[in-house]
């Protein structure tokens, strides 16, 4: 396969949260042009934005794909809506959020789709396991995400609850 190299993150804080991001990973592994390369930990972490909720599991994963971004989108909502997500409340509570984090080393600017995910720097619960799959993988327009983490000191809390291995 001539891949291309994709940082997704996956998210889930309604029912069987765990559940949830595990049949993430089997639906993307089962679309003939993806492959997931790469899990990180497991983390559990405090709800940004829309605060009275629960808590969410978060994870990122690396996958190779023969896709171009807009069909790999259109793969991840799909998963989505199969995972059960009812869209309500804006960053509000959620079976499945998939978003596309980072796309080879390119940038994407358009209306459905922004490549690298306009909130990524800010958010802990993404860059903590990011850099946890590569602290030199390259965020286009800033730099590594090793320097991302550190940059981004403050903020929602994140505990590792499973290794990559034990989920
Ligand atoms: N990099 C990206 N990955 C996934 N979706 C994206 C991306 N850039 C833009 N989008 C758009 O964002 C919309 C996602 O809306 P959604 O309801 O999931 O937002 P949210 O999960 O509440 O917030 P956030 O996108 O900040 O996590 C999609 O319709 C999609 O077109
Ligand atoms: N901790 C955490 N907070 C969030 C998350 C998420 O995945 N984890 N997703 C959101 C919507 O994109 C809003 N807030």
């Amino acid at each position: 396969m001539h891949a291309n190299s994709a940082y997704l993150s996956l998210g889930s804080n309604l029912g069987d949260k765990e559940a949830y991001l595990k049949k993430a990973l089997v639906y993307l592994d089962e679309v003939p042009e993806i492959r997931v390369a790469q899990k990180s930990s497991l983390y559990q972490t405090d709800p940004v934005g829309y605060t009275e909720q629960d808590f969410f599991l978060n994870a990122v994963v690396r996958v190779e794909t023969t896709l171009n971004p807009d069909e790999l989108l259109k793969n991840t909502q799909e998963i989505e809506n199969r995972l059960g997500r009812k869209r309500t409340i804006h960053w509000g509570p959620r079976t499945m959020d998939i978003d596309i984090l980072l796309f080879n080393e390119e940038k994407v600017s358009k209306p459905d789709l922004v490549i690298p995910h306009a909130e990524m720097l800010h958010r802990r619960f993404v860059l903590v396991p990011l850099a946890e799959l590569d602290r030199q993988i390259l965020i286009p327009g800033f730099g590594q995400a090793g320097k991302a983490l550190e940059d981004c000191p403050d903020g929602e809390r994140v505990f590792l609850v499973k290794t990559a291995e034990q989920w």
